[in-house]
């Protein structure tokens, strides 16, 4: 398997190169040069797998023989026994043909450490086999921050610096970044917004000569790894409900685009999936685009579901790739006009292709905290808020299909904006009990690329 740049230009690379690349050296995004297929039989023969299991048989075709079979057998399992619950990612029913797929039960309690615990395995392998080490750096609105720290602390080969937006992430998703005692975390407040922070490692890869000095590498979704460990839960989810003799929808909580980009994978792969619906917060830029097909940026305006406090979708990019054909030159046209005039208008044909398999809606913070509460009421389930956005947009969407509705964070993570909105005041759970009482550790920095390049260089162990 090999891996092409969205905008044409960088080399084209194998997997592990792939996964150590995090951002190709043109400014895209790495993808696969074609998608894996799976038949309908084979799909159907992966029914009752154990979702370690599961996740070998489906990620296996990204691998293109360069991990040993018994070596990745091993990082799946290892990764997936950091999770709580015994189905890993579990389905629960809502009500009549609605699911919420509970992708919270690993370490940080969100969807993130479902890729980045393997991940974090992979990238240590890959090192390992080369005798190499690496500066990883990270934007967070909050929870990729968290997740990264859990699966990346102590490793010998790697050094992290998380860039997370100062005072804008919840206190439990601060302090799962700030309370890390391991000496190869960095967690590094940032004043500006996600964008700001998203903007800046960027900037860090696309100063080639930095990049290289201290062998930077990214675990934002921009890496490729991080959208393939999350088809598998696609996958699952499917076989559940009858996969793939029955076709299933899934509504997405949508920010970065990373998450929902694997649905689209999942299909691509062969699943029978009939809706992919994009749920926005008041930062609509999606909807927005979908609706009339000019993507636009405005300020960020801050929710009560922080994590998607997002404007510039990074991944849109690989959905733009593929609407235009594969066509690294249009996609380089968009990028140029995003950077000159913060907008572009999306080729009509190429919207059409993206409304043929997407939808997209918005929740107002009004909305969020009335679907917490009505869902609370009619079923005694508690959403955190950016899966209660799902919830939201997914009542508009026709029924007939099964919804799965992606439930991205547990709500103890916000505990305010649960309480606020149904009176209920979600707890931790008991194994982290430790969290809000620990010492924090933060450096705030002011959002300008030098001075991030200089303090990365004089904490990384991987400068040469
Ligand atoms: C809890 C939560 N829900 C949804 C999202 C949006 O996911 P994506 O950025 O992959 O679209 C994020 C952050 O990315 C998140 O942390
Ligand atoms: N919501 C994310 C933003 C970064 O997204 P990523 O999936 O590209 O890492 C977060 O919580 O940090």
């Amino acid at each position: 398997m090999q891996y092409v740049s969205t905008r044409g230009e960088a080399p084209v690379l194998g997997f592990s190169d792939t996964v150590m690349a995090g951002l190709a050296r043109d400014g895209g995004l790495y993808v696969p040069r074609e998608w894996p297929h799976f038949s309908a039989t084979e799909i159907r023969a992966m029914r009752g797998l154990a979702y370690p299991d599961l996740a070998i048989r489906v990620l296996t075709p990204f691998l293109g023989g360069e991990i040993a079979a018994p070596v990745f057998e091993r990082l799946v399992r290892e990764a997936y026994a950091t999770f709580r619950h015994p189905a890993v990612c579990p389905l629960v029913q809502l009500d009549t043909g609605r699911f919420v797929l509970e992708l919270f039960h690993g370490p940080t309690l969100a969807f993130k450490d479902v890729a980045m615990q393997l991940l974090a395995r992979l990238m240590d392998h890959v090192l390992a086999e080369r005798g190499e080490r690496a500066t990883i750096v990270g934007a967070t609105s909050g929870d990729t921050g968290g997740a990264a720290i859990d699966a990346f602390a102590g490793r010998e080969r790697t050094d992290i610096f998380i860039l997370f937006p100062h005072g804008k992430v919840s206190p439990v998703q601060q302090r799962q970044m700030t309370t890390s005692r391991a000496a190869n975390v960095h967690a590094l407040a940032v004043e500006g917004n996600f964008d700001d922070c998203q903007g800046l490692v960027k900037g860090m890869f696309n100063n080639h000569a930095f990049r290289d000095r201290v062998a930077l590498s990214g675990v934002n979704s921009i890496n490729w790894a991080r959208i393939m460990a999350q088809i598998v839960y696609y996958f699952s989810s499917a076989l559940s409900l009858g996969g793939p003799d029955r076709p299933v929808s899934f509504t997405v909580p949508t920010g970065n685009f990373g998450d929902i980009f694997a649905g689209y994978a999942a299909k691509k792969m062969g699943l029978p999936i009939e809706r992919l619906v994009i749920a926005t917060n008041d930062n609509d830029i999606l909807a927005r685009t979908l609706a009339d097909g000019e993507y636009r940026t405005r300020g960020v305006v801050e929710t009560t579901s922080p994590s998607m406090d997002i404007q510039v979708s990074s991944n849109f990019e690989r959905l733009l790739f593929e609407a235009s054909g594969r066509n690294p030159a249009q996609v380089r046209r968009y990028m140029d006009g995003l950077k000159q005039g913060g907008a572009f208008t999306i080729e009509a044909g190429e919207l059409d292709r993206i409304r043929s398999e997407f939808d997209a809606g918005r929740a107002t913070m009004d909305e969020t905290a009335a679907t917490i509460r009505s869902t609370l009421s009619a079923g005694g389930y508690l959403l955190d808020p950016h899966t209660a956005t799902a919830v939201h947009v997914a009542a508009g969407q026709a029924g007939g299909t099964p919804m799965v509705l992606l439930g991205t964070a547990h709500p103890a993570k916000f505990p305010a904006a649960v309480e606020a909105a149904s009176g209920v005041r979600p707890a931790l759970p008991a194994w982290l009990g430790g969290l809000m009482s620990a010492e924090e550790r933060f450096t705030v920095l002011p959002s300008d690329l030098k001075m991030l390049e200089d303090y990365v260089s004089r904490h990384t162990r991987a400068a040469s």
